[in-house]
């Protein structure tokens, strides 16, 4: 039987799920109420900015007794990516609990949990009369899904965020199908490519030379041997390689053809354009320049008719990518680890994440970042069908938090 308190926790975590702040038009003014009226409810100071109209950073504050100390920061993205409603078993906003206490709702992995888990951890330490020594500052930060330029992005720059004096960010990690928690000390940068062929279009039964369409499907089948080798690298485990430390070349979607009126195409026609689309990850350790030369030599070349389209975001972070240390020299991670042994949990070995978190930009502004979700033995549901976490991981999340957040704030060496 669930207690009271936890029954109120739980209820906490629904309300927040039930607001829809799915891209692309995520309600950003009801969660941010929402939001501050739970910092009131724990008596934490809040400030709501808006770098972006109607996108605001809502910005809480746990003050510490050693303000001049550098503060910690936990930080979670308010928005969650679209569903296919009709293909889930539970309303996607409905935050339903089915026989096995599992929770089920668009952002219960992706990353509400970890937001109200930062709430709810300072609201038990506060309970109990615990007092920070170093300020403790929650951000909960719009657009992450979709590139955080007008988010994290912007926050970074600002002389607010400057003002905070902030040493380590926590931020989004990654469920764990096994008892120990992922963490993250980096992740891989996406590129969006598109290339384009153009060729003489031609009677449909003609053999010729450079038609759109072959010059097209060279590149992908010589995307598609890139893609094996990283692929092979990954399965076959040389030097250990984890998801986040291949480059990764997804096709994502395919152009061509001459359409007709009932949604078919002319069968009897080569067309003279075609097109192709690519999700590209690139790791810290891979080669940016060498990859471009790749793409203009090999994948989208002038000389067989291709161009290309290349999206990286962040110019800086597309050359030069930036990781965090897990040595000595980083204190925050040795105490992070132990603080989640202390709460009965433990952390697996650090990974790059391998798709795209606000990390990125808290890396980039030069501070420590560490990616982590206080999921365990539950299947990686993040932008899939069906997402859930059960009622008990997300009780147990907590307790890692406040375990956490009891030795981040009392480590008192400069850093
Ligand atoms: C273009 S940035 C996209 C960010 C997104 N983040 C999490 O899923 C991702 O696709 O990795
Ligand atoms: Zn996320
Ligand atoms: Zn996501």
């Amino acid at each position: 039987m669930a207690s009271l308190a936890e029954t109120e926790i739980i209820t906490r975590f629904q309300k927040y799920l039930q607001i829809d702040t799915v891209q692309p038009n995520p309600d950003y003014i009801a969660a941010a109420d929402f939001i501050i009226s739970e910092a009131k409810s724990i008596s934490l100071e809040s400030q709501s900015i808006e770098f972006v109209q109607g996108k605001p950073i809502v910005l809480l504050k746990w003050i510490g007794s050693d303000p001049l100390l550098p503060a910690i920061l936990l930080n979670s993205h308010v928005d969650v990516v679209p569903f296919e409603e009709d293909k889930w078993d539970h309303p996607p906003l409905g935050a339903e609990i089915d026989e096995d206490g599992k929770i089920y709702a668009r952002g219960t992995q992706d990353m509400k949990s970890v937001g109200m888990q930062y709430l709810e951890a300072i609201r038990k330490l506060r309970a109990s009369g615990f007092k920070p020594l170093r300020s403790v500052y929650v951000s909960f930060v719009p657009d992450e899904e979709i590139g955080g330029i007008d988010g994290v992005g912007k926050f970074v720059e600002s002389d607010i965020f400057k003002s905070l004096n902030i040493s380590i960010v926590l931020d989004e990690g990654l469920p764990s199908p096994t008892e120990s928690y992922r963490v993250f000390n980096g992740e891989r940068i996406p590129w969006s490519l598109q290339i384009k062929a153009v060729g003489q279009p031609g009677h449909g039964s003609k053999l010729y030379d450079d038609s759109a369409m072959e010059n097209l499907t060279k590149s992908i089948e010589s995307i598609m041997r890139f893609r094996a080798s990283q692929f092979d690298q990954l399965k076959h485990k040389e030097c250990l390689k984890g998801e986040g430390d291949v480059i990764s070349v997804n096709m994502v979607f395919l152009k061509a053809g001459t359409p007709t009126p009932d949604d078919g195409f002319v069968m009897n026609l080569q067309p003279s354009e075609a097109e192709a689309g690519f999700d590209i990850r690139v790791p810290p350790a891979a080669d940016p320049e060498a990859l471009e030369r790749r793409l203009v030599g090999e994948w989208a070349p002038p000389a067989r008719n291709m161009s290309l389209k290349l999206w990286r975001g962040d110019q800086e972070l597309a050359r030069k990518q930036f990781v965090t240390a897990t040595n000595d020299s980083n204190p925050w991670w040795g105490l992070l680890e132990n603080a989640v042994k202390e709460a009965g949990g433990n952390t697996s070995k650090p990974e790059i994440f391998p798709a795209s978190t606000d990390s990125r930009y808290f890396r980039k502004a030069g501070l420590l970042a560490i990616g982590f979700s206080p999921i365990s033995n539950t299947p990686s549901l993040l932008h899939d069908h069906n997402e859930y976490l059960s009622q008990s991981e997300y009780l147990k999340g907590i307790n890692m938090y406040v375990s956490i957040l009891k030795a981040y704030t009392s480590y008192a060496l400069p850093e």
